[in-house]
């Protein structure tokens, strides 16, 4: 039995999400037990240093270096607080703060590593938060910048979860989907447990932008008093403008088949301008706007299903902080045909799923097991992931 604590902040910039789990066994036979799980809101102000940073906004290498500590310091901080009342735990899996990423150039894998080559292609994925400083101030064993190693060999380094997934969530008979709705969203494939070879059929995409533009929407609407569409409410009232859903949809990145990842570098600020420019074109009122952007992310991620899933599956699991938001979920549920639940009721928190899933990776990067799928990032190969601090 090992003590673990895992930690991420994702693409929502909302704080750090941390969990204290109790892991036993290894892969098929892996259990892991929540024993405490808390976000911890970024102080303000840092929040808009990591979201400047994230939207391309100059910064120098010293500004980089105390953002990086201040990010260091608020993740040991949550490792320290989620532990109290529990006995020490033995390792860390700190995610860090990502502030950008660059998938690799298609075609990377057969080029990658041929240092002949001129132009390199190599993916490129920066998260800020040094696990070696959380070791020192937290006094514990520290397995952090978890993306670089599938990258160097080819890989997108994203996503990593689906092969944590595949062993907690999947089912003996039942094919189902687990989809993340946080800033971006992620899906993994998983097939019946009974299926010979099972875990080579594993599948997993990022699916476009889950709760990204949504939160900008809300945020440029309500000249910053907003930070999100609480269950969709506000979204609801509206109707959504299927033309501009079709049009949207038609951009490259939805029609690529996997491997593939994205972040706020393409479903960020700049892609929600073109968005309101487009609204206004059809004249779409304030609800209007936030349902048909709702319908964009819904829409992104049944397409992805339909067109690049082996079969549909016989259940949907929601998890990530879009799993609270009402009306994303009934349009999901309208539009898939099959159950739409969250991973809670399969047995995982749907809001700590990301922060579990790094204390899981930073254990099989002790135990010597490799995290990546390579048919789901596009990696040559499997490899251990994380660096121990
Ligand atoms: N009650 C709610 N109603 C609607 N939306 C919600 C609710 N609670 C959270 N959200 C949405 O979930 C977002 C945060 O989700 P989450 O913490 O899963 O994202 P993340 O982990 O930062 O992103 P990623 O998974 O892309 O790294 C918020 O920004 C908000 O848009
Ligand atoms: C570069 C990066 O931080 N990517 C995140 C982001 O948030 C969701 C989606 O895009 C996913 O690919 C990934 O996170 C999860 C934790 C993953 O790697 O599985």
């Amino acid at each position: 039995m090992t003590l673990v604590v895992g930690l991420i902040s994702g693409t929502s910039v909302d704080g750090i999400d941390a969990a204290l789990v109790n892991i036993t066994g290894r892969t098929e036979d892996i259990q892991v037990e929540l024993l405490a799980a808390n976000t911890y809101p970024y102080p303000t102000d840092l929040r808009s240093q990591i979201l400047a940073a994230c939207k391309g906004e100059a910064i120098s290498i010293p500004q980089l270096a105390a953002l990086d500590d201040a990010i260091a310091l608020c993740f040991a901080q949550a490792a320290q607080n989620i532990q109290a009342g529990h006995p020490p735990a033995e390792l860390i899996g700190s995610h860090g703060q990502t502030v950008f990423h660059r998938p690799p150039a298609l075609g990377c894998r057969d080029v990658a590593c041929n240092v002949s080559t001129t132009q390199y292609s190599l993916g490129y994925s920066l998260q800020l938060g040094r696990g070696a400083a959380i070791a020192q101030l937290t006094n514990t064993p520290t397995v952090s910048n978890f993306r670089a190693a599938d990258i160097a060999v080819g890989g997108h380094g994203a996503p990593l979860v689906p092969k944590v997934d595949a062993y907690l969530l999947s089912h003996l008979y039942e094919a189902r989907c687990v989809q993340n709705l946080g800033g971006i969203g992620n899906v993994a494939y998983l097939p019946p447990r009974s299926h010979v070879n099972w875990e080579e059929k594993v599948r997993g995409w990022d699916t476009g932008p889950a709760n990204t533009l949504l939160d900008l929407a809300v945020q440029h609407l309500t000249d910053g008093a907003q930070t999100y569409d609480r269950d969709g409410n506000w979204a609801a009232s509206g109707t959504p403008c299927h033309p501009l859903v079709e049009q949207w949809l038609s951009q490259d990145f939805f029609h690529l088949p996997p491997p593939k990842s994205t972040g706020r570098e393409l479903f960020g600020w700049e892609y929600l301008q073109q968005c309101l420019v487009d609204a206004q074109s059809y004249q779409l009122s304030a609800a209007d706007l936030l349902a048909t952007l709702t319908e964009f992310t819904v829409v992104s991620i049944v397409h992805s299903y339909r067109t690049f899933l082996p079969q549909m599956p016989a259940r949907v699991l929601l998890c990530g902080g879009g799993s609270r938001n009402l009306y994303l979920k009934q349009r999901l549920q309208f539009h898939l045909e099959v159950p739409v639940l969250t991973t809670d009721e399969a047995g995982l928190s749907a809001d700590f799923k990301e922060a579990i899933a790094f204390a899981v990776l930073a254990y099989w990067r002790q135990q010597g097991i490799p995290g990546n799928l390579p048919q789901v990032t596009g990696a040559k190969q499997a490899v251990l992931l994380g660096e121990l601090a």
